[in-house]
């Protein structure tokens, strides 16, 4: 899987330039051979969530429009990480993904929302799991504080995914635990987990991208990048099985003590 993750900054509340960019973002991608193009979280408003009613994506439609017609343009899956979404007058942080064919295949809300960030004030909580097939592998994806919650992740990989896409907007001052729960991540599900976080600041938060890739036995093969831009990486799938059958965690766990 040919990897081309987005490492972008954000306009606060510039959801016109942030639109742009990720065009522009996909189209210069694509220039190279990829597979899958991954973006971070709320990328067309930021966290301008006092302003939400008037830049929330209506039913994600413009957000939908733009990445299924480029996914489909140039035959490319697109994790379009998540935008700021209005669904029958209530806001959701949420994720698109688009197929090669440009079809929307999977709409995930954010699970867990992030008090310290007062996502609870403005959003809801999303109700279902995320699982989704790109290029017949099967995928899960959580926004950015879901990461937090082992059992979430735990979740998709027993639903048969192996790779985690996680966009985020995580700050600077916490992205030790972002480096450390990322890598755990991985280890514990015996899977890729695919990090995306941006650059940049808004009038809250300092945000120094460290976006992430690591393989299922715990190698990072991305991290430390802080400059704004396109980073490329491309994961041999097979390891997922290989990390399972060396340290056969799946079959080893206790469900008579737990789920
Ligand atoms: N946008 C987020 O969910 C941020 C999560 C975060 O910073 C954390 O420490 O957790």
């Amino acid at each position: 899987m040919k990897l081309a993750i987005v490492q972008m900054d954000i306009g606060f509340g510039e959801t016109e330039k942030n639109y742009q960019a990720v065009e522009n973002y996909i189209e210069q991608a694509v220039k190279s051979d990829v597979d899958v193009i991954v973006f971070p979280e709320m990328w067309n408003t930021g966290y301008a969530l006092n302003r939400l009613s008037e830049l929330a994506d209506d039913n994600g439609f413009k957000t939908k429009e733009i990445l299924s017609r480029l996914a489909k343009k140039h035959n490319v899956n697109i994790v379009g990480g998540s935008v700021a979404t209005k669904k029958e007058d209530r806001f959701y942080n949420t994720m698109y993904v688009a197929n090669r064919t440009g079809n929307i295949i999977a709409e995930y809300d954010k699970a867990h929302l992030f008090k310290l960030m007062d996502e609870h004030l403005y959003m809801e909580q999303g109700k279902r799991d995320n699982v989704f097939e790109l290029d017949g592998t099967t995928c899960g994806g959580v926004i950015c504080y879901d990461l937090r919650f082992p059992e979430w992740i735990r979740a998709h990989t027993l639903a048969g995914a192996k790779v985690i896409f996680v966009p985020a907007e995580w700050p600077k001052k916490r992205i030790d635990h972002w480096q450390l729960l990322l890598q755990a991540r991985a280890i514990e599900n015996q899977c890729f987990v695919v990090a995306v976080n941006r650059v940049g600041a808004d009038p809250n938060n300092e945000f120094n991208g460290h976006s992430m890739v690591v393989a299922p036995w715990g190698e990072v093969l991305i991290n430390n990048q802080t400059d704004e831009g396109i980073y490329y990486l491309e994961v041999d799938l097979q390891e997922v099985e290989h990390v399972r059958k060396r340290i056969p965690v799946y079959q080893d766990r206790r469900t008579d003590l737990y789920n």
